[in-house]
């Protein structure tokens, strides 16, 4: 294996989405000071980005400053901007799995992911997860992993990522939320530096349940396990009401946030912080980074995707692999 510094590896994502434009403009944003690879189909990058196609990873460091290298994976039909194509899902899901084995064989320092369809990939190859994050803890053989997303003004952690809102209270017990709790103070110390990391925690029911009036889940669990977690050492704040936790005052009280559904974490940190959020994986044997946007179809092909959530994301990859010797 060669010497090089690692190189972050990037999945293409839906290729009728933003996905290939975001990392053509991160790659120029970084090439000078992080190593990286592309893994998709060359002929849906911006034609204005020079790429070169390799065949060997190890490749990468030495052209990345120069021009984004290539994993070429052929597609077949073009890519359509702003539209789902499910006749590619086979080779988005490639793309990703083609990055996991490089970070196995030690190739890539970290992977990166550009924004999947989620529906193009059950239509397309009968894709049978909600996201990335769990194709990724079936893939590295994880029993539990967890969705934080970062940005330099909040940390929060969906407990429960992509269910129901109905199938919410039955997913959530005290053995899901406790693992949640540790491979989040885990990570936070591995990849963040926090030796001592404080965790604010939300309750599942308006006002924290007021006392058991809205609700008694957090009477009946989420503080009795709260206190026994602090007991055993860990800095834990909560149940606290989800309205009043997310203002300046409250926040820099926590180093993350706990939050029982996805939207009552995902909607606080990207309204305050859409273009600078990245979505990280805790929990895997492995780096895994996101921009926190979808594929945008809206948007796709027209020269006006911002691409900072995504060179956040590839520099949070670097700094995650670097702190933990992977790069
Ligand atoms: N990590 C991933 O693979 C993710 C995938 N998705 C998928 O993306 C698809 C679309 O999801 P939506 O809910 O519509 O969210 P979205 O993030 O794609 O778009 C929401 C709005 O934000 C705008 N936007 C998003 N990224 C932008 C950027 N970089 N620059 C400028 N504007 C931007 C869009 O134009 C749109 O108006 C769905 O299939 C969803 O599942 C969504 C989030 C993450
Ligand atoms: N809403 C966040 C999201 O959909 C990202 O999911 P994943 O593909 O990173 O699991």
């Amino acid at each position: 294996m060669s010497s090089a510094p690692r190189p972050i590896a990037i999945s293409c994502g839906e290729p009728g989405g933003i996905g290939p434009e975001v990392a053509a403009r991160a790659w120029a944003a970084l090439a000078q000071r992080i190593p990286m690879l592309w893994i998709g189909d060359a002929r849906h990058l911006p034609g204005d980005i020079p790429h070169r196609i390799i065949t060997d990873p190890d490749e990468a460091a030495a052209i990345s400053p120069d021009a984004l290298p290539v994993l070429q994976r052929d597609f077949g039909p073009p890519a359509r901007p702003g539209q789902a194509q499910p006749q590619h899902a086979r080779g988005v899901i490639a793309a990703i799995e083609e990055g996991v084995a490089l970070l196995r064989t030690g190739q890539a320092a970290a992977l990166c992911t550009a924004p999947i369809h989620k529906k193009a990939l059950i239509d397309g190859a009968g894709f049978a997860h909600p996201g990335h994050t769990e194709f990724l803890a079936a893939l590295a053989g994880a029993d539990e992993v967890v969705m934080m997303l970062a940005s330099p003004e909040l940390r929060v952690v969906p407990a429960t990522i992509h269910i129901a809102l109905e199938s919410v209270p039955n997913a959530l017990t005290p053995g899901k939320l406790r693992r949640v709790i540790e491979i989040t103070a885990t990570d936070l110390r591995r990849y963040f530096g926090l030796a001592a990391p404080r965790i604010a925690i939300a309750g599942l029911n308006p006002h924290a349940g007021e006392e058991g009036a809205m609700g008694r889940q957090e009477l009946d669990w989420i503080a009795p396990l709260i206190r026994q977690m602090r007991d055993e050492g860990h800095d834990l704040n909560g149940p606290l009401p989800a309205d009043t936790m997310f203002h300046p005052a409250a926040r820099a009280r926590y180093d993350a946030a706990i939050c029982m559904y996805h939207d009552q974490a995902l909607i606080p940190i990207k309204t305050l912080d859409f273009d600078r959020g990245v979505n990280v994986t805790l929990g895997l044997p492995f780096i895994r980074t996101s921009p926190d946007h979808g594929t945008a179809f809206d948007i796709a092909g027209q020269n006006r995707a911002n691409p900072s959530s995504m060179i956040e994301a590839i520099r949070l990859a670097h700094d995650m692999a670097q702190k933990t010797g992977r790069a």
